[in-house]
């Protein structure tokens, strides 16, 4: 097959697992940095184009949108499919997940466990939306946090309220959440590639740290789910319809609840981890799904 992988910077570390683990099954790869894409919107034959050249021939992408380039990188996906490129992700789906309230509401309609979570738009609804996590202790989110920054633990609620309002005076969008107190500062991160979790990892904050994002100077370890946890992920993943996902889990005391699903979740760590060679596993799954031509989007909205 011939593959692109879709990624601003060649030498990171999945994306060089990535390209390293098609050459070695025998692919024709090629890492292309999407924000160089132009395309040509034209209804009898849509492009891609970079730096100047025709990007033709291509069977399959590996879409490894950046969090802050989620608009172009998906148009340059969505152009892709236009061609009858096979995504590994397809945009929608890349859409959807990085939408964090979007992705909690439609796992919440998919029946899926989720920790208690309220949204408003008016400073003027902090109590009732405190009220309606079941008060403080609570988790105060950016919507569009990534890496534990913008994520904070009110332990009362004068501090909950403190918090909400400066966010709100920086017209931050946040989601306010029940604190998973049980789960002790740790995190699970499934990889679902087709339907099966490929590898799992617990994710252990810094001592004192409620946040496990190995960022924060969390630990991982490889970690065997139990057979809810499992199912969990991989319905998390198919609401989603994302083929390649990192599911986060809390352990509560209502079973697992899903924190969000990312759609270019990063290898080293989950590799490091478990040992699992997660790159060959989401090759394979290309070979498998590409030439059954182009994925029908499984979900909606
Ligand atoms: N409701 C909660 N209860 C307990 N702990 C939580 C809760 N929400 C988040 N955490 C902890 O904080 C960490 C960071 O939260 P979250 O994953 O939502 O944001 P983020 O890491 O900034 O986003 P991203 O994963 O997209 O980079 C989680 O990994 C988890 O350990
Ligand atoms: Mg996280
Ligand atoms: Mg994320």
């Amino acid at each position: 097959m011939k593959i692109a992988i879709l990624s601003r910077d060649g030498g990171l570390y999945s994306t060089r697992r990535l390209r390293d683990a098609a050459r070695e099954r025998g692919h024709e790869v090629r890492v292309v940095d999407y924000l160089r894409c132009y395309m040509d919107i034209t209804s009898h034959r849509p492009r891609v184009l970079f730096q100047g050249e025709d990007l033709v021939g291509i069977d399959a992408v590996i879409p490894r949108i950046g969090a802050s380039q989620t608009f172009y990188g998906t148009a340059v996906v969505r152009q892709f499919e236009m061609m009858n490129v096979f995504p590994c992700n397809e945009s929608t789906a890349i859409s959807r997940s990085r939408d964090k309230l979007r992705c909690l509401q439609l796992l919440s309609r998919a029946g899926i466990g989720l920790p208690v979570t309220g949204f408003s738009n008016s400073a003027k609804d902090i109590g009732g939306l405190i009220d309606l996590v079941g008060g403080a202790p609570l988790v105060v989110k950016l919507l569009e946090g990534t890496q534990g920054v913008g994520v904070v633990l009110a332990e009362n609620r004068k501090a909950a309220e403190a918090v909400i309002e400066a966010f709100r005076g920086l017209k931050a969008d946040i989601l306010v959440q029940e604190f998973i107190k049980e789960a002790g500062g740790a995190d699970l991160r499934c990889f679902v590639v087709g339907g099966r979790v490929v590898a799992a990892m617990l994710r252990q904050g810094a001592e004192g740290e409620f946040r496990s994002n190995l960022h924060r100077g969390g630990q991982a370890a490889k970690v065997k789910l139990t057979p809810e946890e499992r199912s969990t992920a991989v319905r998390s993943a198919k609401e989603m319809g994302l083929n390649v996902a990192g599911v986060d889990l809390l352990r509560s005391n209502h079973g697992p609840v899903v924190m969000e699903v990312n759609s270019s979740p990063g290898l080293e760590g989950i590799e490091a981890a478990t040992g699992v060679d997660v790159a060959g596993k989401i090759i394979e799954y290309l070979e498998k799904a590409a030439p059954k031509g182009t994925a029908k989007d499984k979900a909606k909205g």
